[in-house]
C-alpha cells in the first residue's frame, strides 16, 4: 500500500467537470452542520503540507483551493465559527464543533492573494470541483512528526499522481507572488 497523501487522492486524482459551477460545503458535525455556498467553481487545487492547512484524520497533506470570496457565503450556523488565527495571512474559520476549517479568508488588502478564500472542496457532497494540480510545502509535513527518512516515499507517490512536489507553493503562484512585489516596490510598472 502505497503511503498516504490525502483521502481524496489516494485512490487517484478525479478529474473535474467542465463548466462546474459550484455546489456547498459543510462540516462534519452529525447534526446543525455549518453550510458554506460556492458561486462558482474553484481554482488553483493543491495538496499541501504545511502544519496550518486542516487535514482531514489520519491524513498527511490538507487539499485545499481558492474561489473570489464573493463567491463564498455561510449559508447555515455562521454562529458555530470562529477564527483559529486572526493575525494569520490567512485567517480560517473552524467549526467550534468538529473542528474543520471551513473557509479561510486573506484580510489584508496589500496580500498577493487577496480577494480570494480557501476551502477544502472535499467538504462537497457533489464532484466535478477542480481536481488538484500539485503539492505545496511538501517538507511541512516532517513539521507534524513525519519521518524524514520516508520523504523519499512522499515525493515519489506525489510524482506519481502528477502532483508535482515543491517545498513552497508552484512556479506560477511563486512568479504571482513576486510580481506583486516588484509592483508594490516600484521595479516593475503597476
Ligand atoms: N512550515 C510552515 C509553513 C506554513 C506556511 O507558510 N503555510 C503557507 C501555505 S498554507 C501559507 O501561506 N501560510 C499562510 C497562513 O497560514 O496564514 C508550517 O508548516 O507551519
Ligand atoms: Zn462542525
Ligand atoms: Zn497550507
Amino acid at each position: 500500500m502505497a503511503v498516504s497523501i490525502h483521502p481524496s487522492v489516494d485512490h487517484g486524482v478525479q478529474p473535474g467537470s467542465p463548466g462546474f459551477s459550484g455546489g456547498k460545503l459543510y462540516c462534519k458535525c452529525p447534526t446543525d452542520k455549518v453550510e458554506v455556498t460556492l458561486t462558482s467553481n474553484t481554482a488553483h487545487n493543491h495538496v499541501c503540507g504545511c502544519t496550518k492547512c486542516w487535514k482531514p484524520a489520519g491524513a498527511n497533506f490538507s487539499m485545499v483551493a481558492v474561489v473570489p470570496r464573493d463567491h463564498l457565503s455561510v449559508t447555515a450556523h455562521p454562529e458555530k465559527l470562529k477564527p483559529v488565527d486572526s493575525s494569520a495571512a490567512i485567517v480560517r474559520h473552524a467549526c467550534t464543533g468538529c473542528g474543520t476549517h471551513m473557509y479561510g479568508r486573506i484580510e489584508n488588502t496589500n496580500h498577493p492573494f487577496y480577494g480570494l478564500d480557501f476551502v477544502h472542496t472535499e467538504l462537497s457532497d457533489s464532484g466535478g470541483w477542480s481536481p488538484p494540480e500539485f503539492a505545496a510545502f511538501v517538507s511541512s509535513i516532517i513539521e507534524s512528526g513525519f519521518p524524514p527518512s520516508r520523504m523519499d516515499e512522499i515525493r515519489s507517490r506525489l510524482t506519481e499522481l502528477s502532483l508535482t512536489p515543491y517545498d513552497c507553493l508552484s512556479p506560477p503562484l511563486m512568479d504571482a507572488i513576486a510580481t506583486h512585489v516588484a509592483k508594490q516596490n516600484g521595479k516593475l510598472a503597476a
